[in-house]
C-alpha cells in the first residue's frame, strides 16, 4: 500500500494536524502526526467534559468494531510538562487509505490544560519507536510500526510548509516533493526516537549583504558535534546554547529573555540563515522561517517584539529539531536502517 495525507498548520504553525478514520463506521479525527512520541491518544467519550473544549471524541460507543484492553492503562508526560492518561480499546484505524484493523487506541480519561486549551486537536498519533510506548502493562505498537508490512516501503515521509497544508506520505517517496538528491544519516532508536548525530553549524559571512535568506556566502563553519532528534510534535528548534548564542549575536537587539521564556528580537530584525550540518549534508534553514510569532502582541502588524524559533532549555538530553527545521527540510523517516534522509524543498 501507499498513502497520502495532508498536513495542515494551526495558528503560527504551532503545530500541524492530519485526519485520521477511528472505527466502524469511521469517525475522523484530526491528530498531530508526532515522531517525538509513540502513543495513539485520543479525546473520548471517556474523557471528563470539564477537561474538553470543543475537541471532537472518539465515541467509543459507537464504534461496532471497538474492543476494551482489559487491564491496560497508559500514562505520558512530555518534557513541557503537559500529560494525558487514560484506557486502552483495539479498533481500526485508516491514514490516507492505509488500514490497520487492532490498533491501540488510547482513549484519554484526563488530559492536562495544554490539551484542553488546543481545540483543533482530538489527539496525537505517535510517529517514534514502539520501546517509548507508555501502555502497561504490555506495550503497545504505533500505527506506522502496525502497518509497515503492508507498505510498498517501510518509510514515511514529512513534508511540512510554513503557513499552508503540506503532507506526510507512507509507503513511498514522491520525487517532486524535494530538489536535488536526498541525503541519508544513520538513526540510533535507542532511546526511542529518531535521534542522529549532527556535526555542527554555519552562519552567513557577517559582510554578507544578504536580507533575512541570506545563504549567499557559505559563511564560517563552527564544529560542535551534538545529538538531535527530528520531531514533528515539538514547534521549534531546540538547539545547543552555543549554536543559539551564535546565531543571536548576529540578530540586532536580540536578548534572551527569561520572562516572556526565550529569545526574542525586534520584529524588523534581519535574520540570517542557520546552517546545520549533517553529516555531508548541509541544511538550510531561512530566517524568514526563524522569525516564528509576534511575542509582545498576537499579531505580527502590531507586534514589536518577535519570538524566535531556535530557543534552548534546560534539561533536554538532545537538541530538538522541530517543526520550524522540518519546514525546510523534505525529510524521510526509513526503518530500513534505520536512517533519516534530507533534502531542500
Ligand atoms: C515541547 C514538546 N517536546 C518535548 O517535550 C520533548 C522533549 C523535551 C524534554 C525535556 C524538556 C523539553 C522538551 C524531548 S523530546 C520531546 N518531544 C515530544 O515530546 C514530542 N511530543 C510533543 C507532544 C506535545 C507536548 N505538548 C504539546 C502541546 C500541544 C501539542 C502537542 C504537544
Amino acid at each position: 500500500d501507499q498513502g497520502e495525507v495532508s498536513a495542515t498548520p494551526q495558528l503560527f504553525d504551532v503545530e500541524y494536524l492530519e485526519p485520521v478514520q477511528i472505527g466502524t463506521p469511521p469517525q475522523t479525527l484530526m491528530l498531530n502526526f508526532d515522531t517525538g512520541s509513540s502513543d495513539l491518544w485520543v479525546f473520548s467519550s471517556q474523557t471528563p467534559s470539564n477537561q474538553q473544549n470543543g475537541q471532537k471524541l472518539y465515541d467509543i460507543e459507537s464504534s461496532t468494531t471497538a474492543q476494551r484492553l482489559d487491564n491496560h492503562t497508559w500514562s505520558i508526560t512530555y518534557g513541557d510538562g503537559s500529560s494525558s492518561a487514560g484506557n486502552v480499546f483495539l479498533d481500526t484505524v485508516s491514514v490516507g487509505g492505509i488500514t490497520v484493523s487492532k490498533q491501540a487506541i488510547e482513549s484519554a480519561t484526563t488530559v492536562s490544560d495544554s490539551f484542553t486549551r488546543d481545540t483543533a486537536s482530538s489527539g496525537l498519533l505517535g510517529l517514534a519507536f514502539d520501546s517509548i510506548n507508555q501502555v502497561r502493562p504490555t506495550k503497545q505498537k504505533t500505527f506506522i510500526s502496525n502497518a509497515l508490512d503492508s507498505l510498498e516501503l517501510p518509510l514515511f515521509t514529512a513534508n511540512l510548509k510554513k503557513g499552508k497544508p503540506g503532507n506526510y506520505n507512507f509507503g513511498f517517496i514522491d520525487p517532486t516533493e524535494f530538489t536535488g538528491d536526498l541525503s541519508f544519516v544513520d538513526v540510533d532508536s535507542s532511546n526511542g526516537f529518531w535521534q542522529f548525530e549532527a556535526s555542527g553549524f554555519s552562519l552567513p559571512a557577517a559582510n554578507s549583504t544578504g536580507g533575512s535568506n541570506s545563504t549567499a556566502a557559505p559563511g564560517v563553519a563552527v564544529s560542535l558535534p551534538h545529538t538531535a532528534i527530528a520531531d514533528t510534535g515539538t514547534t521549534l528548534m531546540i538547539l545547543p546554547a552555543a549554536i543559539a548564542e551564535a546565531y543571536y549575536a548576529r540578530v540586532a537587539g536580540a536578548q534572551n529573555n527569561t520572562q516572556n521564556g526565550g529569545w526574542v528580537f525586534p520584529c524588523n530584525a534581519a535574520l540570517p540563515a542557520l546552517t546545520l550540518h549533517i553529516g555531508t549534508y548541509r541544511a538550510v534553514v531561512p530566517g524568514e522561517l526563524i522569525k516564528y510569532a509576534p511575542a509582545d502582541t498576537d499579531s505580527f502588524e502590531t507586534a514589536t517584539s518577535c519570538f524566535g524559533g531556535i530557543q534552548t532549555m534546560q534539561g533536554v538530553p538532545f537538541a530538538i529539531y522541530g517543526d520550524i527545521f522540518l519546514k525546510a527540510q523534505f525529510t524521510v523517516f526509513d526503518f530500513d536502517g534505520p536512517k533519516l534522509g534530507f533534502a531542500p524543498k
